[in-house]
This record gives C-alpha cells, sequence and structure tokens, in this order.
C-alpha cells in the first residue's frame, strides 16, 4: 500500500452545507500547502486528520496514512503530529518538560527519557536548556523546541497551521527551512496550512485552495 498520506474524497460538512471537499496525496517528505480566506476551514481540516473535529462537523471519505485507514482512530492512535501558531509552549513546564510531553509512551526509563531529551535539544543547537523557564527563550528557540516536541512523538505525518505566522520574517525563513528540512530527511508527508504566499514558495509542491461556498 502507497507510504505518505491519502484524503480519499474527504468532506466535511455543517449541517447542510459542505465546507471542505478534498481529494489529494502526500507521498514521503513532500509537502501540499492548503490556502483559503479565513474561515474556509483550514483549521477544520486539520483537525478531522488528528481526530479532533468538533461535534458540529461530519466527515465523510477516509483518511490514510501509510495505507493504514485512520479516518476512525482516536487522536492518540494517529501518528499525526500538529504544530499551532499559538500555543506553542506550555507555559508551566521547563522546556525538558514540554518536550517530555511528546516522547512516545513507549519510551520507559527515566534516564532513556532524559537523554533522548538533550539528544533533541542538541540536534536544535540548544543542549543544556532541558531546565529553563519557556519564557526565558528567544522566539525562535521557543519555535525549535516546539518542532522536536513534535516530532520526539515519532509521527508519520506532520500538520502544521500557521506555525510561522508569529516570527518576524528573517527568522520566520530560517525556521520554515528546518522544519521543511526535517520532514524531509524524517520522510514526513506534509500538510502546511498558511496564509503567506512566501510560505506556499518555499514549500515548493501544490497548493490546495479551499473556498466559501457562499462566495
Ligand atoms: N467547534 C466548532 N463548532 C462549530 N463551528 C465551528 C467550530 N470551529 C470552527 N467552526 C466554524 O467552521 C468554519 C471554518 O473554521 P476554520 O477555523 O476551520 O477556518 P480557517 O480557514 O482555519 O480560518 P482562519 O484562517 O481564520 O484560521 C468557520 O465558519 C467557523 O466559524
Amino acid at each position: 500500500m502507497a507510504e505518505g498520506l491519502v484524503l480519499e474524497r474527504l468532506r466535511i460538512t455543517q449541517g447542510d452545507t459542505e465546507m471542505v471537499a478534498v481529494d489529494a496525496s502526500v507521498a514521503p517528505g513532500e509537502i501540499l500547502t492548503v490556502m483559503g480566506p479565513s474561515g474556509s476551514g483550514k483549521s477544520t481540516l486539520l483537525a478531522a486528520l488528528t481526530g479532533t473535529l468538533a461535534p458540529a462537523f461530519t466527515l465523510g471519505g477516509r483518511i490514510l496514512l501509510d495505507g493504514r485507514d485512520i479516518t476512525a482512530l482516536p487522536p492518540e492512535a494517529r501518528r499525526t503530529g500538529i504544530l499551532f501558531q499559538d500555543e506553542l509552549l506550555f507555559p508551566h513546564l521547563s522546556v525538558g518538560g514540554n518536550l517530555a510531553f511528546g516522547l512516545p509512551p513507549a519510551l520507559k526509563g527515566r534516564a532513556a527519557r532524559r537523554a533522548r531529551i538533550e539528544t533533541a535539544l542538541a540536534e536544535i543547537g540548544m543542549a543544556g536548556f532541558a531546565p529553563r523557564d519557556p519564557a526565558t527563550l528567544s522566539g525562535g528557540q521557543k519555535a525549535r523546541v516546539a518542532l522536536m516536541r513534535s516530532l520526539l512523538a515519532e509521527p508519520r505525518a506532520l500538520l502544521l497551521d500557521e506555525p510561522f505566522s508569529r516570527l518576524d520574517a528573517g527568522l520566520r525563513g530560517q525556521i520554515r527551512t528546518l522544519v521543511f528540512e526535517r520532514a524531509q530527511s524524517q520522510g514526513l508527508p506534509v500538510l502546511l496550512v498558511t496564509h503567506d504566499a512566501a510560505d506556499a514558495e518555499a514549500a515548493g509542491g501544490r497548493v490546495i485552495l479551499l473556498g466559501r461556498r457562499d462566495d
């Protein structure tokens, strides 16, 4: 069966209104950009993929990840990692605590978990940052820790909901490159929701446009 993410005749309806209709496949390492006006259903589409669709919506079609039908699975069983623009890090946890939250439950033992966190921090040039309070980090450091927290869970797809939009222009390009490189090196299909044409261009691949039905 095909690797990557397949959205097979995916439909999201609210009452009688069809809000999202998508048929697409995203290969490992490929980025599919999702654009559309505010309220067109971009975040709702990502919620359908993570298994957190609000009860107001009805989902039709199938979601396949690495050939596995995940449409009806609970969120924790899907292996879809998501990165948001806002709640980048939990403020009440240290940097290490934030990263621990992303570790797979199967990784047992305090020492092994600590070691995995230290390796992750070293990979983003932040060795020794585990005890730090997230409030003391720069925007770029916060974004890097948030990315690693998503990746530590070993997702099979990465969903990005405008993750760069709060960063200033220079940093935005850097973090975007880091996210895309990691997705590519780990062979993750990526769905990138953005309002920014520069993000779409950097992603290089295909763009799907959601529209409002009453436009
Ligand atoms: N929990 C919910 N219950 C009912 N309706 C909702 C819920 N969440 C969102 N909606 C509605 O669904 C529609 C799509 O919202 P969504 O947040 O997916 O749009 P979006 O394209 O991500 O917008 P934006 O670009 O502003 O983030 C909107 O009309 C919104 O009001």
